[in-house]
């Protein structure tokens, strides 16, 4: 049996997979099957008596553990992979919080803030210290924070550690107070961000050894892909759990490390044998993924960076094209171009578009090629971005979800208090905040009793205050005893955010609508999914968040027709993947290099690790381009090619120069020039601006920030292209759906009885044996062909009775 799993590797795959003697790392190119011999080894330890809850694989994104698994299912049954402790670093150190957070003083129903609650947090900080807040911008003092996290710097640690000085020299020599009141005010609202999920799992191991022993014992073997990407402090909890019994596999490429802003260290995989006394090293130099040229150009771009393992990575697959190089005239010329050569293959070798990946430096990039893609109708999706539980209107439903769980949560509460309109305004708002800072109380400690402290409200306000409390509290009262779905429905009813959204009909609010009808199928999802894996009858509006909180912008959610779809996305959420095609759009210097990473040798070597970790996504073929004039923040820049191009050895590249426009609409504002093919668009025929912007920049320019905030402005392009691709995603909301959802009650006469035959949305056709329950809480259970037997509950069911 083992030999049968075995056989799918190579010799030295299999030395790595089946080697348990001691801790192990496998340093090995891009594409030389790391992730398959972790998935393996864990089939072998399955086989080979270890139980599944004794093996924890860490992995660096949601999708990639959910893959492994599916894979680990495929080798041995479900049963056993479903048991699995699998995810990343923060799901699992979560779930571990979870369970014994008491220990170090938290309550187990604590909120995970997300970016966006952290900043707004120091936000607030800044401004109540009075420190100018110019001075201090809080997304530097949030990476600050955030950096000593992940070097396992407690405030109180911070305070007298050399970071101290740096912050002086920078002229910000109050971080460490803003990060000490930060603390604070996360304990008191039983908040962690996400690098207290690190910080706190490693000072809860290293100050309850009962503890980290009760996890030693349960993690028999710890396996972690991506290893080259892990910080110090998800370095030193490995360490904790593993010290003892070294069964540790670690595998990694140092030539794609690429998260050194976030704290990643290549030191960790240079310094693994040191740390494990007896590691043994595994190397694996076939790349399995690639054509050889691909190989080779990879190879011969990432032997420019001095610090890095030797290693030879070769390729037994087809000798295979060129990787091309096209400079184009502009960005839509370069959409174009990318487009136009996605047809002409697909066409010739009859394959889908999911065959096809744009990768790019930083999200903003995506919009030229999805312009292109629209007009041209090429299916798209993006991945990454501003991800769908950022959005303002699910974030909204979930603070509330949040303070139902936690009232401590002070960012939830921040949010909500007055969202729906309820009358209480700011001065309410701050009076209670300056109350709760004196007392070192949570905001709804101060709220829910305002007589208790003395606060001068008015009549009208203190009504306001208590029925906003009551309501919540309602809520907290059936947390554990209503399901997650329907607690959810009655809090998007009652908290009046359903009537906010429904009630208007201008087409932003249809998106927000979809976005909201979307948000309840998924919560749907779940419950039915969790369901399913045997997690209980019950799943609780807690289960829920824990699993959102933990999305990362590196995820998506994937709605299983990505077949068909060229992706979208940067080369950071490229990690770890393939595709037979691979685009590597806006080779420019200034966006690739990043202006932000020429300053040092260092920061430059990453860059060129992105570039390898890119290419090296390519099975078949792999273009690089770039364009001379590029339409950004709202102003024509002139690009010159990446100097990594200079890199590549000409004998792996083919060089396709600056290329003709082949129409007068690739120029901006060109459609309007006249004249045919190649005239000049209007803003080059005016040589002022035109000189002023187009001389080369040696300087990097400063570059306004990338992450948008807000959601963008009804009717611009922007608004459009969300649109378009909200509704890519699911079919368009109906008037009789809205209708539906809105509904105060459902009707008792849904029209269905057993026998009939149904069609869902997701589950595809079935017959309905048996219903229970009235009206709003009319359930049927469905034989689904496909899908087996469901339980659904009707009102929110995306179904059609067939028959
Ligand atoms: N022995 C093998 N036989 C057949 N296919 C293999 C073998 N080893 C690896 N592959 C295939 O090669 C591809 C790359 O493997 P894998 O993703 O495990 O590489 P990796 O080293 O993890 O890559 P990356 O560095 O990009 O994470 C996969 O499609 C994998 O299935
Ligand atoms: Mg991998």
């Amino acid at each position: 049996m083992n030999e049968d799993i075995l056989g799918q590797l190579n010799d030295s795959q299999r030395e790595a997979a089946v080697y348990c003697d001691g801790a192990e790392l496998v340093i090995a190119g891009a594409g030389s099957g790391k992730t398959r011999v972790l998935t393996y080894k864990i089939a072998y330890l399955l086989q080979s008596g270890y139980r599944p809850w004794n093996i924890l694989a860490l992995t660096f994104t949601n999708k990639a553990a959910t893959e492994m698994k599916e894979r680990i299912s495929n080798l041995v049954g479900h049963d056993k992979a479903r048991l699995l402790s699998m995810g990343t670093f923060h799901s699992i150190f979560s779930r571990i919080l979870r369970t014994e957070v008491s220990h170090i003083g938290y309550d187990h129903n604590f909120t995970i803030y997300d970016q966006g609650d952290s900043r707004s947090l120091i936000k607030t900080i800044i401004k109540e210290m009075g420190l100018d807040e110019k001075q201090y911008n809080s997304s530097s003092v949030a990476d600050r924070i955030s950096l000593a996290k992940n070097n396992l710097l407690t405030a109180h640690d911070y305070s007298s550690s050399i970071h101290v000085r740096e912050d002086v020299e920078r002229k910000v020599p109050a971080v460490k107070d803003v990060y000490m009141r930060y603390a604070e005010r996360c304990r008191q609202a039983n908040a962690m961000d996400f690098d207290d999920l690190l910080l706190n799992t490693y000072l809860l191991f290293a100050r309850h050894e009962d503890v980290r022993q009760k996890y030693v014992d349960r993690f028999r073997y710890v396996l972690v892909d991506e290893y080259q990407d892990t910080n110090y402090a998800q370095q030193a909890i490995v360490m904790q759990l593993t010290r003892d019994h070294q069964r540790i596999c670690a595998v990694g490429d140092d030539a794609q490390s690429i998260y050194g802003f976030r704290g990643a260290n290549i030191d960790n995989i240079l310094n693994f044998t040191k740390a494990y006394d007896n590691a043994k090293l595994f190397k694996l130099e076939q790349n399995y993924r690639s054509t050889q040229m691909i190989v080779q150009a990879a190879n011969s771009l990432i032997r420019h960076n001095a610090r890095q393992i030797p290693k030879n990575v070769f390729s037994d697959n087809e000798r295979g094209e060129k990787v091309v190089f096209k400079q184009a005239y502009s960005d839509r010329e370069e959409a174009a171009i990318v487009c136009k050569e996605i047809k002409r293959i697909k066409s010739r070798e009859k394959c889908g578009f999911g065959d096809f990946a744009i990768l790019y430096r930083t999200n903003s990039q995506s919009r030229s090629i999805e312009e292109e893609f629209r007009k041209s109708n090429v299916p798209y999706r993006v991945f990454g971005g501003l991800s769908f539980y950022q959005r303002k209107e699910i974030k909204d439903i979930i603070a509330y979800f949040r303070l139902v769980a936690n009232p401590n949560d002070e960012e939830a509460f921040r949010r909500i208090i007055n969202y729906p309109s309820r009358g209480i305004g700011d001065t309410t708002l701050s009076k209670i905040a300056t109350t709760a800072n004196k007392h070192a109380l949570s905001l709804w400690t101060v709220a829910s009793q305002p007589l208790v402290f003395g606060l001068e409200a008015n009549r009208g306000t203190y009504a306001k205050l208590e029925a906003f409390c009551s309501m919540i509290s309602a809520w907290q009262a059936v947390m554990q005893s209503v399901d997650a779905y329907q607690l959810g429905q009655d809090i998007i009813k009652g908290s009046g955010i359903s009537k906010e959204i429904y009630e208007k009909r201008e087409p932003e609010d249809l998106a927000r609508q979809e976005n909201v009808y979307e948000f309840l199928a998924g919560l749907q999802d779940f419950v039915e999914s969790r369901r399913e894996e045997g997690d209980g009858e019950h799943v609780y509006l807690s289960d829920f968040l824990q699993e959102v909180a933990l999305l990362t912008d590196l995820d998506s959610d994937s709605d299983g027709d990505d077949k068909e779809r060229v992706a979208l996305m940067t080369i950071h959420s490229a990690k770890g993947l393939e595709f037979p095609n691979v685009f590597i759009v806006g080779l420019e210097e200034n966006i690739f290099p990043s202006p932000m990473s020429c300053s040092s040798l260092r920061e430059l070597e990453e860059e060129r690790r992105l570039l390898y970790v890119a290419m090296t996504r390519a099975e078949k073929r792999c273009f690089l381009t770039c364009a001379q004039n590029r339409f950004r923040y709202g102003r024509v820049e002139y690009g010159t090619p990446s100097r990594f191009l200079q890199d590549i050895s000409p004998e792996y590249l083919k060089k396709d120069e600056i290329s003709t426009p082949a129409s007068p609409a690739y120029y901006r504002g060109g459609g309007q020039a006249d004249g045919g093919y190649g005239s000049k668009p209007k803003w080059m025929q005016n040589p002022r601006p035109v000189a002023s912007q187009f001389k080369a920049d040696p300087k990097p320019r400063a570059v306004p920030p990338r992450r948008e905030e807000n959601a963008p402005s009804p009717f611009s392009e922007e608004f459009e292209k969300r649109l378009k691709v909200a509704k890519l995603r699911l079919k368009p909301v109906t008037k009789a759906e809205i209708d539906e959802l809105t509904a105060p009650t459902v009707s008792e006469d849904v029209g269905i009885s057993v026998g009939n035959v149904i069609e869902h949305q997701r589950f595809g056709i079935g017959t309905v044996i048996q219903l229970e329950g009235r009206g709003e809480n009319l359930k049927a259970t469905v034989q689904f062909t496909n899908s087996g037997t469901k339980q659904l509950l009707l009102k929110f069911a995306r179904y059609k009775i067939v028959k």
